[in-house]
């Protein structure tokens, strides 16, 4: 990939390059994904790389949470339209797929809520949905609301409406909540499957981690910088034992809902952070841009033992 030379750069580079100026970081835009032909997906690609040794010094100095900003390697792509960014959504998903299914036979996927169902659109169009073995594909939620599964608000309903039903996922290798039991004991139900999951093969497991490493986290973030069911300020953005857990008081309706906690998401081999919409473009700012009050954010805290990529529409990535 060709370097940009800062000077140059787009307000996006500069901004992540402000993120860390006492390091040499490297930014690569990635020429084949930068806004050229009307016919290619026009979109920005930028990975941000500190040395090792900043890293160690910085993390020693900074918050958890800046500390965590600077672990992963970071991904921003952002695109002119949603539908650039389903399209590379699909593709970036579908290699993932190959990559995991060549290289164990099984590919375990996390879904979340809300709008990220929509942009998996083009994945269950051709060509993915002749070339991706879906036989082998294994797909869980990062969180679920605790209601009953044909309920508008679940989340199952929403991934089988819109995805699952579309594709030939085995129906054996869809772990959805157990909808007869109250939020904690959904928790419960849905970790016990989890260390399962483990035991059986099914999901890999970190030994650096201690928890479970699944291939593939597709993660959206609300306004206030929320992800599954972290949201800020709550104490549940610091569980550290439970891999699964419940919340009541959600203050994004409805309120009772299951989660995996930030030990499992930072466990992932890849996550992609799919967000867009102007009304995100503030807490897309703290957490890449150059923010007064950065560390804050339950987002800021993402920051997988692999590779952490934002998919961004222009609206969302505005403020950068
Ligand atoms: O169950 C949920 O509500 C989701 O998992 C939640 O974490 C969602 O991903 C964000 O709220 C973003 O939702 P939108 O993409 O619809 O804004």
């Amino acid at each position: 990939m060709a370097s940009s030379s800062l000077s140059s750069a787009s307000p996006a580079l500069r901004i992540i390059s402000s993120l860390f100026p006492q390091y040499s970081p490297t930014l690569h835009a990635n020429p084949s994904l930068l806004p050229l032909s009307p016919s290619r997906p026009r979109s920005l690609s930028l990975s941000l790389s500190t040395s090792s040794r900043s890293e160690k010094l910085s993390c020693r100095a900074v918050s958890s949470a800046t500390a965590a900003r600077m672990a992963s390697e970071k991904k921003v792509q952002v695109f002119d339209s949603k539908d650039d960014l389903a399209a590379e959504l699909a593709k970036y998903t579908a290699d993932l797929s190959d990559k995991f299914t060549k290289e164990r036979s099984s590919f375990t996927v996390v879904l979340s809520g809300g709008s990220l169902i929509d942009y998996l659109r083009k994945l269950v169009e051709p060509p993915y949905l002749d070339s991706v073995d879906w036989s082998k594909w294994h797909v869980f939620w990062v969180d679920e609301r605790v209601v009953p599964k044909d309920h508008e608000d679940s989340n199952y309903k929403l991934a089988y409406d819109g995805f699952l039903s579309k594709v030939p996922i085995l129906p054996g290798n869809v772990y959805a909540i157990n909808d007869a039991l109250s939020a904690e004991g959904a928790a419960d139900d849905y970790e016990t499957g989890l260390r399962h999951s483990v035991k059986n093969g099914v999901v890999d497991f970190s030994e650096a981690t201690g928890v479970p490493k699944f291939d593939l986290m597709l993660l959206g973030m609300g306004p206030d910088g929320h992800v599954a069911s972290l949201f800020p300020g709550h104490p549940l953005c610091e569980e550290k034992e439970k891999w699964v857990t419940f919340i009541k008081d959600s203050p994004k309706p409805p309120p009772e809902r299951i989660t995996f906690t930030f030990p499992v998401i930072n466990s992932s081999a890849y996550i992609a952070l799919v967000v867009t919409g102007a009304g995100k473009a503030g807490a897309v700012q703290k957490a890449l841009g150059n923010s007064e009050d950065s560390g804050t954010l339950p987002v800021e805290l993402v920051s997988p033992a692999g590779e952490l990529t934002w998919f961004l529409d222009k609206n969302a990535a505005s403020k950068l």
